[in-house]
This record gives C-alpha cells, structure tokens and sequence, in this order.
C-alpha cells in the first residue's frame, strides 16, 4: 500500500530558547487537502518547511511521500509554495514560470496557468515590482506548474483580494479533484472549512484536535447572541429542555447548545424579554472551527 503523503511523528523543532514545534504527530493522507490550522506562531511554518527539507528538525520523524524530506528524487514530485521570497527580484513573472518549468517533465501551460490566477498583464513585470498578492500568485503557480503528487501551500492567501483568494481556492479544488495531495497552513478557519478533508488544529506547536471539518465542528445548531455581560444563565437553563447548555464566552457572548428549534428559540427570547435584556446579533448556526479552537485552547484563532 502507499506510504501516506505526508506522516510526521514527535516532531520537536528549536530556536534558540523556542520551542516552535513541540511533539507534533500528523499523518495527510494522498489524495486529500489536510489543513494546518492555527494561530500565528503556532509552529506551521516551522513544520512544512521541515517537510520540504528547508529546515531541519530537532526530533521526531518525518516521511514525505515515503521518504526522508531532503532527498533529490522528491523535487520533481512535490510542489512547494513559500510564505514568501525565493524569486530572484529582477527576474520577469513569465520568465521565471517559464524556468520553474523546465525542471518537470510533464509541466502545465505557464501563459494559461498566469491567466488563471489574473497574472496575464504582468508577465513582463519583474518579481520585485509585483504587489505582495501577486507575488504570491506567481508563488502559487510555481508551485503547480510541474504537476505534483503533493503540494506544500505556506498560507496560500495571506494577503491575496478577494478575487484572487477565490482562484486560489478553486486551483486547489482541481488539484483535489486531481487526486493531488496537498498540505496547506492556514490561519483562516472558512478556508480549513471550504477546502480541507482533513484539518489539523495546531497550537504551541502541537495537534489540539484533527479531523474533517464536519466532525470537528459537529452536526449540532447553536443559538447565540450578545447581550450585558453577566445573564443569570442558571435562571435560563431551568426553563430550557432537558440536555441543554448555556454559555457566556466570552463576555457578553452567549451560546446555547442543545434541540436547537423554535421552542428553545421561543424559550430564549420571553426569558431575555422578562429580564428587560435585548438579544443582539441573535442567531442560530452550527459551530464553526475557531468555537473548536476557542474551547480548546481558551483563546481566539487570531
Ligand atoms: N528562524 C527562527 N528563529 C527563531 N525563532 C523562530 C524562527 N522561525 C520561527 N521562529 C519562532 O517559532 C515559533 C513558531 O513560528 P512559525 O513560523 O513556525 O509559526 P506559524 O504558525 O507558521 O506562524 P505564522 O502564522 O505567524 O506564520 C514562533 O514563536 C516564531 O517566532
């Protein structure tokens, strides 16, 4: 059977006094996206680049498409998008598409591919003289071009408009529906939920949760809304059904779980009505990731 695309055991990465990566254990199946999520400083970068064989590690194993991260015969099989740089400043967008290129057999249409993701009317336009978003488009395109069986995408949108944040995330669905793998880093939970199988939380350098999207966030609705700090949710959860849980996180925030419907709903608003308090923002939804990344680690994901 293959060996996964990417599988990273204890991984332990230093810097001086930091411990960026601390244990870190994932496995990113093939053919799948396996998302890295977590808030800055949490070790992402420091992981992919250890798989791509830029950085080395301190401990703990990492296998990339089977093989140690470093070996030669990976570069004509993995795609590598770095967070930024790596394109000597004067050389012109095409070109240097056209250069990345050659080291690939089989590569994709470099003038097509810089249509794609909106490039056409800079091909002439060398590297430094590109925006902070299309460098890293061009970053992007470089790292498809050769058709990879695995692509490493370091926060593929960071900066990108929201026009070209959306040709990122439907270059990455083809590479899935490709059968590509891909591992990307993200600090945006829409995007782990939108493209990802797989999502990684990650803090302090370490996995807090992992799975798909659905089952981290789980099937259930929640009603929330925002009111004076302070509710007496005890009074509340009296009245609500059986099996229900009411909330404040953070202050001001409130959050009931349980059989989400129109007589929770009804149940919510005459209690607040009776305590002269005005629900704002009142809203039924399911939980999204940064929920799971809040109760987990006690803190926003940015
Ligand atoms: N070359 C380095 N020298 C010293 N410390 C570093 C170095 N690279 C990263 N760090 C530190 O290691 C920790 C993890 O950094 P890393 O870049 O891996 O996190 P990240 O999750 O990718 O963050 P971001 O979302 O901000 O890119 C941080 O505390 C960072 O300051």
């Amino acid at each position: 059977m293959d060996s996964p695309a990417v599988e990273i055991v204890d991984l332990v990465k230093r810097y001086n006094g930091t411990t960026a990566v601390d244990g870190l254990t994932l496995r990113a199946e093939r053919g799948a996206v396996t998302a890295v999520l977590g808030p800055n400083g949490a070790g992402k970068t420091s992981t992919v680049e250890i798989c791509e064989g830029f950085r080395e590690a301190d401990a703990g194993t990492v296998r990339v498409l089977g093989l140690a991260p470093a070996l030669p015969e990976l570069r004509p099989r993995v795609g590598v998008m770095l967070q930024a740089g790596g394109v000597p400043p004067a050389m012109r967008c095409a070109e240097w598409l056209r250069l990345v290129s050659r080291f690939y057999a089989r590569p994709l249409d470099a003038d097509a591919l810089l249509a794609r993701l909106g490039l056409t009317e800079h091909v002439r336009t060398p590297y430094r003289r590109l925006s902070g978003g299309q460098q890293q488009r061009l970053s992007l395109a470089a790292a498809v071009i050769g058709r990879p069986e695995l692509v490493f995408l370091d926060e593929p949108t960071a900066g990108l408009d929201p026009q070209a944040r959306l040709a990122c995330w439907e270059l990455v669905g083809e590479l899935r529906g490709a059968g590509v793998s891909v591992v990307l880093t993200t600090h945006h939970m829409d995007e782990a939920e939108r493209l990802a199988n797989h999502v990684a939380i990650i803090d302090r350098g370490r996995v807090v949760a992992e799975g798909s999207p659905a089952s981290l966030t789980g099937a259930e609705r929640q009603l929330r809304f925002r009111a004076r700090p302070g509710l007496a949710l005890e009074e509340l959860l009296t009245a609500l059904p059986a099996g229900s849980a009411a909330k404040e996180s953070p202050a001001g925030h409130y959050i009931i779980e349980g059989l989400v419907g129109p007589e929770l709903l009804g149940t919510v608003t005459a209690w607040c009505a009776s305590e002269g308090v005005t629900a704002d923002d009142l809203r039924i939804e399911r939980r999204t990731l940064e929920d799971v990344f809040l109760e987990l680690t006690g803190r926003e994901l940015r």
